[in-house]
């Protein structure tokens, strides 16, 4: 086997990991005077490899072990088994080495100073990633063109709305032209247009630049609309590894249509549209489940055709709910993305 050490460039080990382990020894208080020690596997032997200008998708439900792999990508966490790389770089070794080649974002977190205005976080961080002045000033006016921050930049973060923050803060981390970006929750919180504003420029960057991106959301939306792939991790391992659609294939899962009639009625009823089913009334609201494989366009028609609608929204399903359907109808995880 080729040491992945020489295949920073390689078409499949930009980001390389090889039985990937981290296991935290928890302290924890038993009663008033016993204290008992638990071992965590946060990530318990996972394998994958990203290509250069992958945009991947890392999901999971709360204390998957997402936040945990992304430290030992960055080099904030030492493994405690296998092996990791990224741009051919050990994160936890040559972390000052890797900062310039990564930008990180944490959607609950911001890395901008929080008393100045945004442009002096901005004069900050190229001093510390000591970025030329020519190439500084480019990125800055791309992001600021392409992120809608102009009048902004003078505006002391604390003042900004979450949007605003968020869109500054992937500036921030895009100032160094960095190969790989890390996004954690970049939606969370945002209104419709700013996440769509968010998504556009990340999808953006992504074709242009070929940044190599991985990102972790709860939001389905943001991985059906960015990634060509995803990887689901629960309990420190990996459940599924392949494209978004095939995530609702192996779950089975289903998306709701919610329907405001004029008036309350008897449940829809289209026997003629196949795996339809109301699940919940609520007055002239009704509920329908449909596969989430399937359009809702054809289904929205059929309504409308025959009953008296004055809205409607479609809902996703949310991601433990998907990943408790995988539990259920047995997962599979691709030979070729998790073996060495
Ligand atoms: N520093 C730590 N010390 C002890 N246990 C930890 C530490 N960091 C994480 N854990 C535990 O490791 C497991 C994985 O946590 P992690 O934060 O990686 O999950 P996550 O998938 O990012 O979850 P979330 O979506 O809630 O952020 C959890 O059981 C968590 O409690």
């Amino acid at each position: 086997m080729e040491d992945i050490e020489d295949m920073e460039d390689a078409a499949d080990g930009f980001i390389a990991l090889d039985g990937l382990e981290k296991v935290f020894d928890v302290r924890r208080r038993v009663g008033a005077f016993r204290r008992e020690k638990r071992r965590v596997r946060a990530v318990d032997g996972i394998s994958f490899r990203v290509a250069r200008g992958e945009m991947v998708g890392y999901i999971g439900p709360n204390g998957a072990g997402k936040s945990t792999t992304i430290k030992m990508l960055t080099g904030i966490l030492t493994p405690s088994g296998g092996r990791v790389r990224v741009a051919g770089i050990d994160p936890s070794r040559e972390r000052a080495r890797l900062a310039s080649r990564i930008g990180v974002v944490f959607g609950q977190r911001t890395t901008l100073w929080w008393d100045l205005p945004l442009i002096d976080s901005y004069r900050l961080a190229q001093r510390m990633y000591r970025v030329p002045d020519a190439r500084y000033r480019a990125n800055l006016e791309r992001c600021v063109e392409l992120l809608d921050l102009g009048a902004l930049l003078d505006v002391p973060v604390r003042q900004l709305s979450l949007g605003q923050r968020m869109r500054g803060d992937i500036a921030a981390a895009l100032l160094h032209d960095p190969d790989v970006l890390y996004l954690d929750e970049p939606t969370i919180g945002l209104d419709v247009i700013s996440k769509a504003k968010v998504r556009e420029f990340l999808r953006d960057l992504n074709a242009e630049h070929g940044t190599t991106v991985l990102l972790t959301t709860h939001d389905l939306q943001d991985i059906e609309q960015l990634c060509g792939r995803v990887m689901v991790i629960d309990h420190g391992r990996l459940l599924y590894d392949g494209p978004p659609a095939g995530l609702h294939e192996v779950g089975g899962s289903e998306r709701t249509l919610v329907v405001d009639l004029e008036r309350e009625t008897a449940p829809i009823e289209l026997p003629d549209v196949p795996d339809v089913r109301v699940v919940r009334v609520e007055g002239p609201r009704q509920y329908l489940a449909f596969p989430a494989t399937g359009s809702a366009a054809p289904l929205v028609a059929r309504v409308a055709a025959a009953y008296p609608l004055v809205d409607l929204s479609v809902r996703e399903p949310d991601i433990e709910t998907v990943i408790a359907k995988m539990y259920v109808e047995g997962a599979t995880v691709p030979e070729d993305r998790t073996t060495v």
